[in-house]
């Protein structure tokens, strides 16, 4: 089995989002691995974090990741870290990885501020959203087969957009 889409991207690029939206498109089902571990775990990602530290969460992520790829056949949506992995990033080789890009300013306005990204919670978000950046956008390009623009185009166009490059 191998999924006909996997969403790669920043926090709030919309992988969750789009990926909802293209499964219902497509008819296939969704999967996404941040909602898989809060299922599988029975506790939340903002949790996980809190209490036993983003190393441990990597690695619940990095075993999700490497599931889906395995065992779903739909649209697999993943975290926006989940490219930190050098083993996941090898195990996407071969598969068809949507990059969804969005703009620093634009991120940030969709990720706001909630406590559900632990990543971007406290000092200054902005800064931590331009780090994170610096450091994953030649990742998730290494990875992606497919790039779609995000910014200014709804949910909707996104779908749209995409169903047509995926073909
Ligand atoms: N194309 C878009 N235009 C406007 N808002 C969007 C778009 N895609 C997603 N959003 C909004 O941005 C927020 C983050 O989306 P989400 O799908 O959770 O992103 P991700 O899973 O990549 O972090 C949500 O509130 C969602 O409704
Ligand atoms: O960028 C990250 O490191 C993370 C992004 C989150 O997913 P989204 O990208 O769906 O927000 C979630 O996996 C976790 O909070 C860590
Ligand atoms: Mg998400």
């Amino acid at each position: 089995m191998s999924p006909v889409a996997v969403l790669v991207g920043p926090p709030g690029a919309g992988k969750s989002t789009i990926g909802r939206r293209l499964a219902r498109a497509l008819e296939v089902d969704i999967f996404d691995t941040d909602a898989a571990i809060e299922e599988e775990t029975g506790r939340t990602i903002a949790d996980i974090f809190a209490t036993d530290g983003e190393a441990t969460f990597r690695a619940l992520e990095e075993d999700m990741v490497r599931r889906a790829l395995t065992e779903q056949d739909g649209v697999v949506s993943l975290g926006g870290g989940a490219i930190l992995s050098a083993a996941t990033r090898a195990r996407l080789s071969g598969h068809t990885v949507v990059y969804l890009e969005i703009s620093i300013s634009e991120g940030l306005k969709r990720t706001g501020t909630n406590d559900a990204r632990p990543l971007l919670n406290g000092g200054d978000p902005k800064q931590k959203y331009r780090d994170l950046m610096r450091r994953r956008r030649p990742l998730y390009r290494e990875v992606a087969t497919i790039r779609v623009r995000t910014d200014s185009r709804s949910p909707a166009r996104v779908v749209q957009q995409l169903i047509n490059k995926l073909g």
